[in-house]
């Protein structure tokens, strides 16, 4: 398998340009979610293209983020997250994550993002767009969450009431009692730094949530592991957002969809070359019971936060 079987999908009648989505052709949409869940069943990938988010909005969030990550560490350290599902805003510096816990620290830097976290925890000072842009973007990839998660329970052929109850399972977000965040990351160049054994640049995971909105920006290297265990590159296609399935996702439709690991590598050729993304981590409330929509029981129903609170304890134990 190569990247070119990560399939590019045309989600422009349902993406954010189009204001009315009740106004859209309902063939078309079944038709969409059909290519949408084919790959998500396969790879549990795919890019979606004319998604609507404005490049100018990528660009910004971008750099006032670049600017905050370029500070020197003392100054962030005013804005650290403490780590706990609590604590929803704020940084973590270099390492403060495995998310192979096999591996060392992950050689990157991540702001996290909601819009009713601790706001102190927000570098107003120093990079004062900087709330502006992730409120903005926040608001404006909620609303493209919720479409894809609507197509994709279209996919999912549910009967109209539990199609219904996964989306009303996200009646919180952007507010207390749901996770949802936006998270961006910096990798710094790699240049000469001495690595830790089997140390890269983001260890082997797959996200935690419903489903997760990836922008990345042109340095390439993010992997994804198809279903024989091979990772093949998921190579920046300018202009496309990557939807990732998310555990909760796999759970609900007892494996049918499937959250696939990935990871980024250390660049062989590209060494002092930085590395940026942006994304939106797309969770159901708090308290959703998530329990397989087949009937099937295959995972036991579970409390979101619990599955939530599960994954974190291993995410930070070795840290
Ligand atoms: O930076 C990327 O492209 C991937 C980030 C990612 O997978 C994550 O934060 O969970
Ligand atoms: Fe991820």
């Amino acid at each position: 398998m190569s990247s070119s079987e990560i399939p590019v999908i045309d989600f422009a009648i349902y993406g954010l340009n189009n204001a009315n989505t009740s106004s859209a052709n309902q063939d078309e949409v079944k038709c969409l979610a059909a290519s949408i869940n084919a790959a998500l069943e396969n790879i549990g990938f795919c890019y979606l293209k004319n998604h609507g988010v404005p490049e100018t909005l990528l660009k910004e969030y971008r750099e006032t983020s670049r600017e905050f990550f370029l500070l020197p560490d003392e100054m962030k350290e005013k804005y650290k997250r403490f780590r706990v599902p609590e604590e929803y805003t704020g940084w973590l510096g270099l390492e403060k994550e495995a998310l192979n816990p096999k591996r060392p620290g992950d050689l990157r830097e991540v702001f996290d993002y909601t819009p009713y976290g601790n706001l102190d925890g927000c570098p107003e000072d120093l990079c004062p767009d900087f709330l502006r842009t992730c409120d903005q973007f926040f608001k404006t990839v909620q609303d493209l969450a919720m479409r894809v998660l609507e197509v994709v329970a279209v996919g999912l052929q549910l009967p109209e009431e539990v199609a219904r109850g996964v989306l009303d399972c996200h009646k919180l977000v952007g507010q207390k009692g749901n996770y949802t965040e936006i998270r961006t990351s910096y990798y710094p160049p790699i240049g000469d730094r001495a690595l830790k054994p089997d140390q890269i640049r983001l260890g082997e995971h797959s996200d935690f949530g419903s489903l997760s909105l990836l922008f990345q920006d042109d340095a390439g290297g993010l992997e994804v592991c198809t279903r024989t265990g091979d990772y093949i590159p998921a190579t920046p296609i300018p202009g496309t957002a990557v939807l990732k399935v998310g555990q909760i996702l796999q759970r609900w439709t007892a494996d049918r969809l499937v959250a696939t690991k990935h990871r980024i590598l250390i660049p062989d050729d590209r060494r002092f070359h930085e590395r940026q993304s942006v994304v939106m981590f797309l969770c159901p409330d708090d308290d959703a019971s998530i329990q397989c929509l087949d009937g099937s029981n295959k995972y036991p129903p579970t409390p979101f936060l619990e599955h939530l609170f599960k994954m974190m304890k291993e995410l930070y134990a070795a840290k």
